[in-house]
C-alpha cells in the first residue's frame, strides 16, 4: 500500500518581528498561507526507512539524515518505510520547502504505521513543520509554534518567484536593525481581494530589508512581480522568493508566464491559496 501526502508552498503574506527569547529565537506575528505548488511525498511499507528524492529540485537536497523527511520519520519513532520525496519547489528559498516535507512525511507516516501525530506538532524539527502540518491560512506566532483562526480570506491566486541561490535563514535573522517591532494589525474580514491586498500592503516583513542585504536580487525580483500587475509584491519568510498576489487564475497565470520569458533562469510557479493538510 503507497500513501500520498501533498507538501504545499508556505507563504507569509506578513512576518513581524515583535521580539526575541532568551534562546535567541525571535518572536513573530505572521499571516501564513498555502498555495497549490509543492513537493510530494509517497511512502511504502519496507523492511528498514529508505529515501530516494526525484523531481525538477531534487539536486542538493540530502539524502541522508539530515534531510527533514527522514527527521520526520524518526521523530513518529516507526520502523520501517520507503520514502520518495518528489521535490518541486528550491530549498533555502523562504517557502518552507524541507519543513513542508516533514509536515507531510509525519501525515503520511502516521497513516502507514497506524502512529499519532507527535505531541508538539513537529516542532522539534523547525519552527516552521507545525503551521505546514495545518497548512492552512492562520495567525503563526511565539517562535511558531502558536497557530490562530483567521477570517475567511478572498480567493487569491499567488505567483511564486525565486531567483536561485540559497538563503540561510538564521543569516537574515541576525541581520535584523531591530527585534521589537510593532506588531500585526487584525486580519479584517469581508474583503475582497483588492480591498484584502490593500489592507496587507500597510503590513510587513521584517526580514525583507536583511535578506535584501543577504541577496540584494530581492528587489529585481520584487520589481519584476510588481511589474506583472500584482495586487502586492512581496518577500516570504526569510527569502529569497517572492510573491505576487492576484484576483484570478489568468492574471496569475499571465503574470508568471510574462516573469519567466523576461527572466528565464528563475524560478515561476503559480497557484491558488487553499487548505491541504
Ligand atoms: C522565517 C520563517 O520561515 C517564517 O515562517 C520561520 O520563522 C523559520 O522557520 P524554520 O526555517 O523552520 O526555522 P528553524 O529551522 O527552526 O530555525 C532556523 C534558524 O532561524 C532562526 N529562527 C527561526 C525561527 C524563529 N522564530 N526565530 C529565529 O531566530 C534561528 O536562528 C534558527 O536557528
Ligand atoms: N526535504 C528537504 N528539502 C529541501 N531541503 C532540505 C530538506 N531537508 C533538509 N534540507 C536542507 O535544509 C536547508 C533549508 O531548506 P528549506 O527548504 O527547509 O528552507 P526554507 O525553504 O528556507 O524554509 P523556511 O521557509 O522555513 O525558511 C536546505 O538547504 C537543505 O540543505
Amino acid at each position: 500500500m503507497a500513501i500520498e501526502a501533498f507538501a504545499p508552498a508556505k507563504v507569509n503574506l506578513t512576518l513581524h518581528v515583535t521580539g526575541q527569547r532568551a534562546d535567541g529565537y525571535h518572536l513573530l506575528e505572521s499571516l501564513v498561507v498555502f498555495v497549490g505548488v509543492g513537493d510530494r511525498i509517497t511512502v511504502s511499507e519496507a523492511a528498514d526507512l529508505r529515501l530516494a528524492v526525484t523531481g525538477p529540485r531534487a539536486e542538493g537536497v540530502p539524502t541522508g539524515p539530515e534531510n527533514l523527511v527522514l527527521k520526520a520519520a524518526s521523530l513518529l519513532g516507526g520502523v520501517g518505510a520507503q520514502i520518495v520525496l518528489d521535490k518541486h519547489l528550491p530549498a533555502a528559498a523562504g517557502i518552507g520547502g524541507g519543513s513542508s516535507d516533514a509536515a507531510a512525511t509525519l501525515r503520511a507516516l502516521s497513516q502507514l504505521w497506524n502512529l499519532d501525530l507527535p505531541a508538539d506538532n513537529g516542532l522539534s524539527l523547525g519552527a516552521d513543520v507545525p503551521v505546514c502540518l495545518r497548512a492552512a491560512p492562520c495567525l503563526m506566532s511565539g517562535v511558531g509554534e502558536v497557530l490562530t483562526e483567521v477570517p475567511v480570506l478572498p480567493p487569491l491566486w499567488m505567483v511564486l518567484v525565486n531567483p536561485g541561490g540559497e538563503v540561510p535563514t538564521p543569516a537574515v535573522f541576525k541581520g535584523l536593525a531591530r527585534k521589537d517591532n510593532p506588531p500585526m494589525a487584525p486580519v479584517p474580514a469581508g474583503l475582497d481581494a483588492p480591498a484584502f491586498a490593500a489592507w496587507l500592503s500597510t503590513q510587513r516583513n521584517d526580514l525583507e530589508p536583511p535578506a535584501r542585504a543577504v541577496a540584494p536580487v530581492i528587489t529585481d525580483v520584487l520589481d519584476a512581480i510588481a511589474g506583472a500587475g500584482a495586487l502586492l509584491a512581496r518577500m516570504s519568510g526569510s527569502g529569497a522568493t517572492c510573491f505576487g498576489l492576484y484576483a484570478d487564475a489568468e492574471s496569475a497565470a499571465c503574470a508568471a508566464a510574462q516573469i519567466k520569458e523576461k527572466a528565464p533562469a528563475w524560478w515561476v510557479d503559480h497557484g491558488a491559496l487553499g487548505s491541504f493538510s
